[in-house]
């Protein structure tokens, strides 16, 4: 899950940054993504704002994380892989996820929980038999010291 929230911190939104990380069944690492514009597509043209009917709608155009995380896999397959995710997963993500045979996610935050969209991932991750569990709160945050190395 630190792996997950460390790549969200890539992610140019201003408002939410979202990670996620896939491990295989050896619990290797085997792809990490996080919200941003398709590739080739300029921030600077691309909105962040949300004017909602609009074509300043960041939503338009917006990568989730968790979609970036399974098209980005240097592996073959994601079958019966393991998403940890910093935020619940979206019905569109979660169709993305189901269809890549991922069969267990662990989530931080569901902030949106009981939403149509959050209802409805629920609805399909039940039917595909994909594990949901809530990541234990053991830490409020990781610190990264780079120079960890340098007086030892
Ligand atoms: N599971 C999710 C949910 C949302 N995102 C992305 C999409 C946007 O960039 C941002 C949410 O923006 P907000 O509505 O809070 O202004 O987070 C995602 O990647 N994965
Ligand atoms: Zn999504």
């Amino acid at each position: 899950m630190g792996v997950a929230f460390l790549s969200g911190q890539r992610s140019k939104d201003p408002r939410t940054q979202v990670g996620a990380c896939i491990v295989n069944k050896d619990k290797r690492i085997v792809s990490t993504g996080y919200n941003g514009m398709p590739n080739s597509c300029s921030d600077d043209d691309l909105p962040w704002e949300r004017e909602e009917g609009t074509l300043k709608n960041k939503h338009l155009y917006v990568c989730h994380a968790e979609m970036n995380a399974v098209v980005n896999t240097f592996s073959e397959s994601l079958k019966g892989c393991t998403m940890y995710v910093s935020l619940f997963p979206c019905n569109e993500c979660t169709k993305i996820i189901i269809q890549a045979g991922i069969t267990e996610i662990w989530y931080y935050s569901d902030k949106k929980k009981g939403d149509p969209k959050d209802i409805a991932s629920r609805k399909m991750l039940r039917m595909a038999k994909v594990k949901i569990r809530r990541f234990p709160r053991q830490k409020e945050s990781i610190k990264i010291d780079f120079n960890v190395n340098e007086n030892s």
